[in-house]
């Protein structure tokens, strides 16, 4: 049995931050442990790459959804990271911190009791990870180990759409950071302005510590228990190679496998709803009834259009134009390769420009569909993708046996709600007004997905059922919550109710999804466990409550 002060579980973007701080501030050590490979890969640092590891297997779980009778049965992918940096190393790099509204929300749930956890509170962790080549205080943080920059190449689809955005009355906005998004612009990233490679965990916060022997990394380790005695965890059992290993933790065992992955071992190792393990066959531990609940994710549809000529970035990674822009980008660091396609976006609702905004609007310069729905290669083109930032439906995820190597059973309920498919419909005809005004309108050849001539709510609600996607941000899964509430998995310091020496850090504790992509928010909550696991952070017994009126 191998013995460590703390183990964590997932080497993703919350995982690596936690034991990297705790090995660096706390002189810990610690034992990180990550299903996926090594992030050696020269294509994992290259801003392009995003489209290929999208397009494979190899460092993604291709986990699928329940057939969903709300989508006509349609069962949707929802990919999640599977290599060291998690989602950070392969993820479109967005950096978006979301509304403040968000986090005002996540003080609710806890009724404004134990941690605060308002924008304000949060904003020192997000500065302190940051090193921005551009901002500076006091919303943006310079001199940390994580790099944040503009992409290296703008498509001129993107610059004539932020341009018809603007035309159309949304204002410019060059921060999306400061607490309210509202309004169209160039979208920051995790890429290194000077090396114009990606920046993720990794990078970040792993790489200054390889030598360091008290940070113990093993990759292809996929832990399969968390052992506990009575109602204290001690360790966990994982396999690596074939072999089953034990590793023991004196003061903490600390999860941060993802929304899907992280709630699966919680209920593998006998902590979850009840009538849920007796169905399963796994003896009881612990009765969380919200183990697994309240999954939250956001789901876009696109309109898709073919152009006039080769604005964006189709054929780009094959043949000569391959080999022309890699040349250019190991010459210069200039050139498509320092570009993952998704450059822009646009904050706002659709129905009323002064409201909160509703959805989050992307435009990316090809055809960018899930593979379930391509049903054929179009040439060149562009998809407008209109984003639900919080939908009302909640899902679900569970085990589909009392195996390991099984994959979650996931249960998105996309559109579950209403009043969800009836605010993505407004931002999609907002989008389809957009390819048709001045300046992008100019570069449109014809709408082909779902087509000009598809009208109408009901034959475009159908459309969106077909083609609805993730935008691969679950959580939500071990959500926070205040000491009554029977469905909250962990406390506001993120300890797993009833249990010791066990907290949960990743994406699963928000109780409400953010107001835009989830990684930047994930990697602020990492930054404060490492204090609250440290104790540097004093959990006070009321928080002031901060609300914003919007
Ligand atoms: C394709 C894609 C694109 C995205 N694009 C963006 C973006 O542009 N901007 C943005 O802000 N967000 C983006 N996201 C979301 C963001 O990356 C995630 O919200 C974030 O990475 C979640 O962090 P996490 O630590 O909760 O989980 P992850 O980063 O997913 O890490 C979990 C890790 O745990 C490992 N693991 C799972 N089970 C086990 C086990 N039993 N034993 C050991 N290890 C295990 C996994 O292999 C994984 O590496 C994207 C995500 C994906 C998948």
């Amino acid at each position: 049995m191998k013995g460590f002060d703390y183990i964590v579980v997932g080497g993703g973007s919350a995982g690596c931050i936690v034991a990297a701080r705790l090995v660096k501030e706390s002189n810990a050590r610690v034992l990180l442990l990550e299903a996926g490979s090594g992030d050696y890969h020269p294509v994992l640092k290259m801003p392009a790459g995003y489209m290929k590891y999208l397009a494979s297997d190899k460092y993604l779980t291709m986990h699928q959804t329940q057939p969903q009778p709300q989508l006509d049965g349609r069962g949707v992918i929802v990919p999640q990271a599977k290599v060291l940096g998690g989602g950070s190393t392969v993820n479109a790099m967005v950096y978006m911190r979301g509304h403040r509204q968000d986090y005002a929300e996540w003080n609710r749930a806890l009724r404004h009791t134990g941690v605060d956890w308002s924008w304000e509170a949060l904003l020192p962790h997000f500065t302190a990870i940051e090193d921005n080549d551009h901002l500076g205080a006091p919303s943006h943080g310079v001199g940390g180990p994580l790099k944040v920059s503009h992409l290296g190449h703008f498509s001129p689809l993107s610059r004539a759409w932020v341009k018809t955005m603007q035309a159309l009355g949304i204002p410019y906005t060059p921060d999306f950071n400061t607490g309210n998004p509202f309004g169209v612009g160039f979208m920051q990233h995790t890429i290194d302005w000077r090396t114009r490679k990606r920046c993720s965990v990794v990078d970040a916060f792993i790489a200054p510590l390889r030598d360091d022997s008290r940070l113990v990394i093993e990759t292809e380790a996929q832990v399969e228990e968390i052992l506990f005695e009575g109602t204290e965890a001690r360790g966990v059992r994982y396999r690596r190679h074939g072999v089953t290993h034990h590793a023991e933790a004196s003061k903490e065992t600390i999860l941060a496998a993802g929304a899907y992955q992280t709630p699966k071992l919680l209920m593998l190792s006998g902590v979850g709803p009840q009538d849920h393990l007796a169905e399963r066959g796994i003896a009881l531990r612990h009765h969380l009834p919200g183990v697994g609940r309240n999954l939250q994710d956001h789901y876009e549809v696109p309109v898709v259009a073919t152009t006039r000529g080769a604005f964006g970035y189709y054929g780009q990674d094959r043949g000569w134009p391959m080999i022309k822009a890699g040349i250019e980008y190991l010459l210069f660091k200039t050139g498509p390769v320092t570009t993952t396609g998704v450059e822009t976006c646009a904050f706002f609702d659709p129905l009323d420009f002064s409201a909160t905004p509703t959805i989050q609007m992307f435009c990316v310069p090809t055809v960018y569909l899930d593979r379930d729905v391509m049903g054929r290669d179009p040439g060149h083109g562009v998809t407008i993708n209109s984003l639900l930032l919080r939908p009302k439906a909640t899902g679900r995820v569970t085990l589909r046996d009392a195996h390991p190597a099984s994959l979650p059973v996931i249960d998105t309920q996309i559109f579950g709600h209403p009043d969800d498919l009836a605010r993505t419909l407004a931002g999609f005809h907002f989008a389809r007004g957009v390819i048709a005004a001045s300046p992008i309108a100019d570069m449109i050849e014809q709408e082909i997905f779902p087509g000009a001539e598809v009208t109408g709510d009901e034959a475009i609600a159908a459309h969106c059922k077909r083609m609805v996607k993730t935008g691969y941000h679950p959580v939500g899964t071990c959500r926070m919550g205040h000491e009554q509430d029977p469905m909250a998995v962990v406390t506001a310091d993120l300890r797993v109710r009833g249990l010791e020496k066990l907290r949960v850090v990743d994406a699963s504790i928000m109780p409400n999804i953010i107001s835009g992509n989830t990684n930047a928010a994930v990697m602020a909550v990492a930054h404060r466990a490492a204090d609250l696991i440290a104790g540097r952070e004093r959990v006070v017994e009321e928080t002031p409550c901060v609300e914003v009126a919007l």
